[in-house]
Order: structure tokens, then sequence, then C-alpha cells
């Protein structure tokens, strides 16, 4: 079994000030960048992590495809690559010891290339759990936290960014950073660009990022730019914690797109969300439906799982035309969220720990 290892992450540093505070502040920005921004994410091969992980069930974690000769792949290439998992479980202790509380239990799922993927599920459920055991941020299965075989982004829930650089100024310090020494300036330029253009940000590129004191771009241009930073190391796989949290719909639906759109341009792409609206839930190719730390499905998105839980006897009523199955749970109404629709099915039926490897156990009473 898996002990929590606590979360391994990026700082959150803001600066601020004037003349040569800014200077100075500045001149940590790009030594932060170094430390925390680089192409850090992009973990390669070492001897002893070739052998995959290996739990209680057989293989628990295992990757398809990658930098399968080793070193860093090139600039600009993305390779394909499947992430595939069985029976992982996460738990933590309490100070003594005495007590084990389980997050994740027997969890399974895949997430192709190509494909985005979203791991949803009520507030608690485990979904960021899930998300950072996948991104090797936790241990798993007791082991300590894997090295990637591929390149991999984790765009957190807060953004991390120097609130008086402009867009093209911010993602010009990440190209100068993260792109070899030998692509000349007019690379760069031309590489930032053409970021600029592929994540919808030419509109505010000369736009001061801002911060909660001074007015900049907007929540949704700011994840996006957190995109655009990281998909500078060509990652293979794009793990986003939440990435509409905070957003006004239409925001989280351009950001939802430009995730989907990454995923058709050869991108694995995971993401975790609570409550997503149907305009943002159709766009995604896979879900694993988590409650209580146990999975309760996975498989492809859409109209399916309604088709699964429906042979189950469970049916949910549209009520808006986008919007259909994705709605809070409503008594007077009786129409369910899929979170909450879930939920009633296991306090209904089952307990969480009656359910090791999602559909398979699925009988109902
Ligand atoms: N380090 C930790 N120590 C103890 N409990 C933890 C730890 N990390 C997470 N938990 C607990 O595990 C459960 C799942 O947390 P997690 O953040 O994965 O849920 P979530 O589905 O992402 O929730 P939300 O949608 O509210 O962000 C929660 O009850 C949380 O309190």
């Amino acid at each position: 079994m898996a002990k929590l290892s606590g979360k391994v992450g990026h700082q959150i540093l803001r600066f601020g000030g004037n003349g040569a505070g800014q200077i100075l502040a500045a001149a940590a920005v790009v030594l932060l960048f170094c430390l925390f921004s680089g192409p850090g994410s992009a973990l390669f091969p070492e001897d002893e992590e070739e052998e995959l992980l290996s739990g209680g069930n057989g293989k628990d974690f295992e990757t398809d495809g990658g930098n399968e000769g080793g070193g860093a792949p090139a600039v600009g290439k993305v390779y394909p690559v499947t992430i595939r998992w069985a029976g992982i479980c996460c738990s933590v202790s309490d100070k003594s010891n005495k007590s084990v509380r389980f997050l994740l239990e027997h969890v399974s799922g895949e997430a192709k290339p190509g494909r985005l993927l979203a791991i949803m599920g009520a507030s608690g459920s485990g979904k960021t759990t899930l998300l950072n055991v996948l991104a090797g941020l936790l241990e798993i299965n007791g082991r300590p936290k894997s090295s990637k075989f591929y390149r991999f982004a984790y765009i957190r829930q807060e953004d991390i960014f120097f609130s008086q650089l402009t867009v093209r100024e911010t993602l010009s310090l990440a190209a100068e950073l993260q792109l070899p020494n030998t692509s000349s300036p007019e690379v760069r330029v031309e590489y930032v660009n053409n970021l600029l253009s592929r994540l919808g940000l030419v509109g505010c590129a000369d736009t001061n990022v801002g911060d909660a004191k001074v007015r900049g771009i907007s929540g949704g241009e700011k994840k996006r730019l957190s995109l655009a930073c990281e998909l500078i190391a060509s990652p293979s796989v794009i793990f986003a914690d939440e990435p509409t949290t905070g957003l006004d719909a239409f925001q989280a639906e351009k950001v939802m797109e430009t995730l989907r759109q990454l995923a058709q341009d050869g991108h694995t792409v995971i993401c975790s969300i609570h409550q997503p609206r149907g305009s943002v839930y159709y766009k995604f190719d896979d879900i694993v439906l988590l409650t209580e730390g146990a999975l309760v499905y996975a498989g492809p998105a859409r109209d399916e799982p309604l088709e699964h839980f429906s042979k189950f006897g469970f049916v949910a009523k549209p009520r808006f035309p986008f919007s259909r199955l994705l709605l809070n749970y409503d008594s007077q109404l009786n129409e369910f969220s899929f979170g909450h629709y879930i939920i009633h099915l296991l306090n209904d039926n089952h307990s969480p720990h009656d359910c090791p490897l999602g559909e398979a156990s699925w009988q109902m009473a």
C-alpha cells in the first residue's frame, strides 16, 4: 500500500516594489525560472526505474512510447506516450501511525496520446491525489516517486508569474531559459510568436500579466500562458489540476478547448475537474470517475457513462441542452451531476471498499 509522502511542487513566490528592489526582484525571477521552470519537468530514465513499478496486483503503473533511446528528445518534437495504471492505492496515517486513511483504493485507468482525459468526482474524492500520483509527485504503492521516461508538464491551480512582465516578455524569458543555447534570437522570437498564436494570446501579447493589485490579463489568459510556458519543453504528457477553477464559463471553455487542441496535436492530456458544464464535458474523450477514493468508471466520455450506469437502473434526466447529466444534485427535480449521481449509487448499494476495479464490480443489489 502506498503512503502519501506529501506534495512536492513549485513554490509560490511573489515579487514587487520599485527601482533597485524591482531589478533585484527581476534577477530573482530569472534565477527562480532557472530553478523551477526550466526543462525541470522533463525527466529521463534512470536505470533503477527501467523496471516498471509493481504492486500486489501486478503492474500498477506503466508507460508506452516516450523517449526510448534515452537522452533528451529534440525540442519541438512531441513523443506519444500512453500511461496505464492499475491497483493504485494511496493512504495517509495519523501522527501516531495508529490509523490509516485511504485516499485512493485500487484505482485503474489509461491515458492515451491524442486524447483528453478528465478525472472527475465530487470535492474530496481524490482527483488531485490521483493526478499527483500519475505525475509522479507522490509515492506509488509504498515506493518513492518514479522517474519518468518522458517529458511532462504540470499546470497547477495557481499561476506563478512576474506581474510586471508582459505576456510576450514572460514567454520570451521562458524560451530563453529553456530552448537550447544553439537557437538564434530570431528562432526564439519566431518560436514565441508561434506559441502566442497557438494559445490564442496574440491579442494580449503586450499586456502586463498583472496581479491582485494591478489589473492585467484575465484568469483564462493566465492559464493559457502557463500552458504556453510549459509547452516550450515539448511535454508528451500535460497534467492540469482543476484548470477551470475561478474562470467564467467563456474562459473555462476556451482553456478546455486549448487542452483539447493540445491533445489533438499528439499530447496526452490529463486534467482533474470538479463539475464541468456540459459544453466543457463534451470536449473530453475519456473520463475517470472517483468517489471517496474509489473508481466507479473509467472509459470513454460523452454518453457512454450514462449508458453504463443505466444498465444498473440509474438514469439522469437532461435539464438544459448543453448541460445534461452534469448538474448539481437537485433533490426537488431529482437531477444529478455525475459526482453526486455516483455518490448516490454508492451510498445506496456499496461502500467504496467493495469496488476494487470499477466496472467489473458493479452489480445492483
Ligand atoms: N497530505 C494529505 N494528508 C491528509 N489528507 C489528505 C492529504 N492530501 C489529501 N488529503 C485528503 O484526501 C482527500 C482527497 O483529496 P484531493 O485533494 O485529492 O481531493 P479532490 O477530489 O481533488 O478535491 P477538490 O475537488 O476539493 O480539490 C481529501 O479528503 C483530502 O482532505
